[in-house]
């Protein structure tokens, strides 16, 4: 892995403009153009150093990748995977996943993906989770009626406090695994994730869930 201060990191993102939206909210409501087709779109809010997008894009070309990101220099590693794997169905955006509604028009994204994010473990920084109600609301309103968050995590206090919130919100749990390595049927669709590669390797259990929201109206 190429190490690169804030500068160099900064820059690599603007040299491959290709990949990393420069003004995402430019294309609020246009992404198909942006990608050249009208695939479904799949976020993944989080994405880290990539291994999970590049790998899901290289696996189904028919849908629309785009990792999202708040730390510039672990962006800047996903893009290296995307570059080195000359995927065309992968985009990136260096935002926050709070201001999501600024980037995609209502139902234009069709699935949310969370892995192993920020457990924020301390009470007074609930609101930082990404399963908070807050983010719950944000995700609604740029996925269809119906539409899935697919969530992994290797800690288990998020993971409940994902389940009660996403419940307490009205959303459908649909399938929740307590030791998603031990499906060996799910293994071989499975996309590792950087850090589910690290904690599966050290023996942690990894829990997955996939809700969705309710019709509503
Ligand atoms: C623990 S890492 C997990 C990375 C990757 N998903 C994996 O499983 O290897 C969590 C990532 O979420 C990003 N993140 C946290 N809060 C975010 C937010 N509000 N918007 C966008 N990214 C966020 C962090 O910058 C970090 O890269």
């Amino acid at each position: 892995m190429r190490v690169r201060n804030r500068k160099g990191a900064a820059e690599h993102l603007e040299n491959n403009a290709h990949v990393v939206v420069e003004n995402p909210a430019d294309f609020k409501g246009r992404w198909a153009e942006r990608f050249g087709n009208n695939h479904p779109i799949h976020i993944e809010v989080g994405c880290g150093k990539g291994a999970f997008i590049t790998g899901m894009a290289a696996q189904h070309p028919d849908i629309n990748y785009i990792a999202i990101d708040m730390q510039l220099s672990v962006l800047s590693y996903a893009l290296d995977k995307a570059l080195e794997a000359n995927l065309p169905n992968v985009q990136m955006m260096l935002v926050d996943g709070a201001a999501l509604t600024e980037y995609f028009e209502d139902a234009e994204v069709s699935r949310v993906y969370l892995n192993f994010s920020d457990p924020w473990p301390k009470k007074r920084h609930e609101k930082r989770r990404l399963t908070y109600k807050s983010f719950l609301e944000t995700y609604e309103q740029i996925l269809p009626k119906e539409g899935e968050i697919h969530f992994k995590t290797d800690n288990r206090g998020l993971f409940e406090y994902s389940l009660a919130s996403m419940s307490q919100y009205g959303m459908i749990l649909e399938k929740v695994w307590l030791d998603l390595h031990a499906d060996e049927e799910f293994a071989g669709v499975n996309v590792m994730t950087e850090y589910e590669a690290k904690f599966s390797s050290k023996g942690q259990v990894i829990y997955r869930l996939e809700a969705k929201f309710p019709k509503r109206g």
